[in-house]
């Protein structure tokens, strides 16, 4: 039979299907069908049957028959009695059922064999009885949603570690949480009066517990602890300490703000560069801070603790205005803190404190700076000054607006950075990388530290690079802890840095533009706090390049981008293509990662959106998460040769 024929038995088998009036005439007009969902190809994939009043029958049977079905939904209808059985339909990839009549228990194999299923809603139903177990080892299931149904029981332990959306709210579950599910947000599991445990409130044990002493599997044994007076009393006893700390912190807060505005008043300056300079030079110890001045030491002209400014127009700002400038800290980093200081009636800038900045002797620091300072591309965040003394350096750049590239990938409103957006951001970062490359040709890393923090916006959200070239006068020890380039395999494994190290970074960058995901966190080993990419441990052996091949292997491609650019309709291939030069500049080894010229080209090309006869199949919702790389497309080495 063909397609429509079966659709078109499908349809008579329902009720109340006035909706698929138009289910008429044959192939050909096939996917102008009310609820039909079509590949740009017009081949057919999925029923989007929604809101349309239908109850009665699902037929399984026929639709068994549809080949090329990946996605049902009957969302919204007056479907009753128990669960259709959908197991045979192997190729489904999603299923929603939420919102009908269905009810009763659903068997716990209900779901066996249906390895490809991502996305099952059954919402808003009458079930009842255990959450069917099957649903635990789907090894794609990504989102499952049951929330107002009657499920009861305990929650059974779910095998998959990411969901991307998780509801169990408002059914009749009861005793512990899962470890597994501890991280989900409470709101998921919230209306389960039984349940208890993390992310809920903890259990207590009522006296009934298992011989070992453990309460995971017992359920009668576990309760949750709002139920006990005990737990009551000491509920409040933390309240009320918290309240005290809360007071205390208040009161200091309204202390300190006191004293600020009483500093103001006086005509200070809260934090100054001056400030800054006295506060290192009493951590310095009493020794040094007895015998340098540095407030006097911070002066221009000087042998010893002098500003320098590298570029002819100055910037409009002298040594007296930097210190009399009111700061802040903009943060912290692996070389010491990073400042903004706004001039009175000048620009606003950022001085960033380096300590480790003594590989090379005065004049060979003061000459690489000045040839730092004469660098000049739109995709580089000029240096404007340099200040010298023999233990600490401060650098002195120009402030970008809007901020770095972490702090909006990672950021609340993440959602600004859309595909063009991101391309453009690439694109710059890449010019600037070759602007760089072709200064310092000799040069091993001509940047050296690329990471998104790095990575600076201006209004019109062109990026500008910084911290770049200061390899030759950074301590090599500090620069292996602490700077980007060193992250890369070959450093790791042999301990030295390659030219292609710098392209590393910028795959690892474009993994992160595309993913939306923080490198440090796919570091196994290693320190993964603060907000630097960095890592204080070398001995890495996974990275953010090995979590993308992962689950692009898995066939999940589409689920690889970040969530704010996921629905771009008509770029998903030109960012699969991005995704491609990330992983080839991420290849472990040296010889096949590709060299920047090679990486920069590729980035050139890519257009915002895809041409017609390519990635033509990327039409309707879905189709993302169906297409993937063929082996031959996503082919990579991920071991070490040097
Ligand atoms: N010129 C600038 N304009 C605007 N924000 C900046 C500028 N320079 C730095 N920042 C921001 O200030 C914060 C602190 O920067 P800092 O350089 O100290 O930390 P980092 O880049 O995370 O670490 P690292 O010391 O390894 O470079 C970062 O969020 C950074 O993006």
């Amino acid at each position: 039979d063909s397609n429509a024929q079966i659709l078109i038995r499908f349809r008579n088998s329902i009720s109340n299907n006035k909706a698929l009036d138009n289910w008429v005439g044959n192939e050909t007009n096939l996917c102008n069908w009310t609820g039909l969902l079509c590949h740009k190809d017009q081949t057919f994939y999925g029923l989007r049957l929604e809101n349309m009043g239908l109850s009665g029958n699902i037929d399984v049977d026929t639709l068994l028959a549809l080949s090329t079905l990946t996605s049902f939904s009957v969302i919204n209808n007056t479907f009753e009695g128990p669960m259709p059985e959908l197991k045979n339909l192997v190729n489904l990839r999603a299923l929603f059922l939420s919102n009908n009549k269905f009810s009763g228990d659903i068997p716990d194999d209900a779901f066996e064999g249906m390895g490809r299923l991502k996305r099952v809603f059954l919402a808003e139903n009458g079930f009842t009885g255990q959450i069917p177990k099957s649903l635990t080892n789907l090894p794609r299931l990504w989102d499952l949603d049951l929330h107002g149904n009657s499920f009861g029981g305990n929650i059974p332990e779910f095998q998959q570690k990411d969901f991307r959306e998780f509801n169990m709210s408002h059914n009749q579950l009861e005793g512990q949480i899962p470890q597994s599910l501890s991280n989900k947000d409470p709101s998921s599991f919230a209306g389960n009066k039984g349940l208890c445990g993390k992310p809920m409130n903890p259990c207590h044990n009522s006296g009934d517990s298992n011989s070992d002493g453990s309460n995971k599997s017992n359920n009668k044994s576990v309760i949750p602890s709002h139920d006990s007076p005990q737990r009551k009393g000491k509920k409040h006893r933390i309240i009320i300490i918290i309240i005290i700390v809360v007071a205390v912190v208040v009161s200091a807060s309204i202390v300190a703000l006191l004293s600020i505005l009483n500093l103001r008043r006086k005509k200070l300056h809260p934090l100054t560069l001056s400030n800054m300079q006295e506060n290192s030079k009493s951590s310095a110890g009493n020794k040094e801070s007895q015998s340098i001045d540095l407030t006097s030491d911070f002066k221009k002209g000087g042998d010893d603790g002098e500003l320098n400014f590298v570029r002819e127009d100055k910037g409009g700002f002298g040594l007296q205005d930097l210190l009399r400038a009111s700061a802040m800290v903009l943060g912290s980093g692996s070389f010491g803190s990073t400042y903004k200081a706004m001039i009175l009636n000048g620009p606003t800038l950022v001085v960033k404190r380096f300590r480790h900045m003594n590989n090379v002797g005065k004049q060979e620091f003061f000459d690489h700076m000045k040839r730092l300072g004469s660098l000049t591309h739109p995709n580089l965040l000029p240096l404007a000054a340099f200040y010298y003394r023999k233990e600490e350096k401060f650098l002195v750049y120009d402030f970008a607006e809007n901020g770095s590239l972490a702090s909006h990938l990672h950021g609340k409103n993440s959602s600004v950075l859309t595909w063009p957006t991101r391309l453009k951001i690439i694109k710059g970062v890449a010019r600037g990388l070759a602007y760089l490359y072709e200064n310092f040709p000799g040069q091993n890393l001509p940047h050296g530290h690329l990471k998104s923090s790095n990575v600076v916006l201006d209004n019109a959200f062109q990026p500008q690079l910084m911290e770049y070239g200061l390899v030759p006068v950074m301590r090599k020890s500090h620069a292996h802890q602490f700077m980007a380039a060193f992250k890369s395999p070959e450093v790791s494994q042999f301990g030295r840095p390659n030219v292609k190290s710098d392209v590393w970074c910028l795959g690892i960058l474009i993994l992160e533009l595309l993913t939306g995901k923080f490198p440090a966190n796919y570091l196994r080993h290693g320190n993964k706090g603060g907000n630097s990419n960095n890592n204080n441990n070398n001995n890495n052996d996974g990275d953010l390049a090995t979590w993308v091949e992962s689950v692009v292997r898995e066939e999940w491609t589409g689920e690889v981008f970040d969530k704010d650019i996921m629905g771009t309709r008509n770029g998903e291939g030109e960012m699969l293509k991005l995704l491609r030069i990330g992983m080839y500049c991420c290849q472990w080894s040296v010889e096949s990662r590709w060299n920047w010229r090679e990486a920069v080209a590729k980035i050139e090309e890519l257009k915002e959106k895809d041409s017609e006869d390519e990635y033509s199949s990327y039409a309707s919702e879905g189709d993302l998460y169906s297409r993937t790389m063929t082996e031959d497309e996503f082919s990579f080495s991920r071991s070490v040769t040097n």
